[in-house]
């Protein structure tokens, strides 16, 4: 099998009985007004499927339309033309199986670890005792049981994120959608994150869009990569990546099959991050 396979995903209806894709974005497009009353495009014609369990990453130049896909899918935003299906269904609010992890966590700083980790099920209604045992479950998961009475601001970037990644995973996400969620960590604190996404995410039949900069970083994660043209965003190649599982971080990023992954995919991309910074200089900002 091919360690890497161009390909445009074709639209199909599912076959009767079989399992509906968890996310597909058919022929969308996103507008929006500027703050100087402009009609400006964020996404156009845009297409995507991901399967039930698959893990999808998301690249293109800076402002394409990233995160717009992302509001897409969570129903923030709504398309001005096209569909968006979750589990085959049209998008119509926010979905409570879907989980979220973005750049900037979204800890609560006047709680401690277990209480922002026990916080969700809480809420969905999961009696207090046996909210608190899955806490400490996740908790335990993530390396951080010494740490359950710690609040936010006694935590380094990493141990914060991976309170993130266990208040996420404790509500047993369908869907997970990562905005650059560890791109504000060292290099090494990101790579072990990197492992512990992976750790947490496998078994789960959870699907995931990951939307990043980091290059290495989608290829590494990812079953596929989908790499967006400069705004407006559309698709302009999806990539699977068939290097084997599990994978290690630290150890993939010296394999020769992966070096070779990313070069193909940075064939394509880079002609799309030179069109983007071009822009940026034209606009004089
Ligand atoms: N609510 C909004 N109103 C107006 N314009 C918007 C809105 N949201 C996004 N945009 C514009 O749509 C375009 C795409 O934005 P988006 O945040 O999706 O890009 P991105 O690829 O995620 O960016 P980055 O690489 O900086 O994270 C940008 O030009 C942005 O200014």
């Amino acid at each position: 099998m091919p360690l890497l396979t161009p390909s445009r995903d074709v639209q199909r209806p599912a076959a009767a009985g079989a399992a509906a894709p968890a996310i597909e974005l058919v022929n969308v497009s996103r507008r929006f007004v500027t703050p100087e009353g402009k009609a400006m495009t964020a996404l156009r014609d845009f297409d995507m499927v991901v399967g039930q369990g698959e893990f999808a990453c998301v690249v293109g130049p800076t402002g394409c339309g990233k995160s717009t896909t992302l509001n897409l899918v969570t129903g923030l935003a709504r398309p001005s033309a096209g569909e968006v299906r979750v589990m085959g269904q049209p998008v119509g609010g926010v979905d409570p199986g879907v989980g979220f992890v973005f750049q900037t966590d979204a800890l609560f700083p006047w709680r401690s670890v277990l209480d922002n980790v026990a916080a969700g099920p809480l809420y969905r209604g999961v009696p207090r005792k046996e909210a608190y045992e899955k806490a400490r479950d996740w908790i335990a998961r993530v390396h951080l049981a010494k740490f359950e009475q710690h609040y936010p601001h006694q935590l380094s970037g990493g141990m914060r994120k991976r309170v993130a990644l266990a208040q996420t995973f404790i509500n047993e996400p369908k869907i997970l959608l990562m905005d650059e969620p560890f791109s504000a960590l060292d290099v090494q604190t990101r790579t072990l994150m990197q492992d512990e996404l992976l750790a947490l995410w496998s078994g789960t039949g959870a699907s995931v869009v990951f939307v990043t900069h980091d290059l290495e970083e989608a290829v590494a994660l990812a079953d596929k990569v989908y790499v967006l043209t400069a705004g407006p965003a559309t698709v302009k190649t999806v990539f699977n990546v068939d290097l084997p599982r599990p994978r290690v971080m630290s150890e993939i990023r010296y394999d020769q099959h992966f070096v070779e992954v990313c070069k193909v995919i940075w064939d394509a991309l880079r002609e799309e991050v030179q069109i983007g910074q071009q822009r940026t200089m034209d606009s004089g900002h």
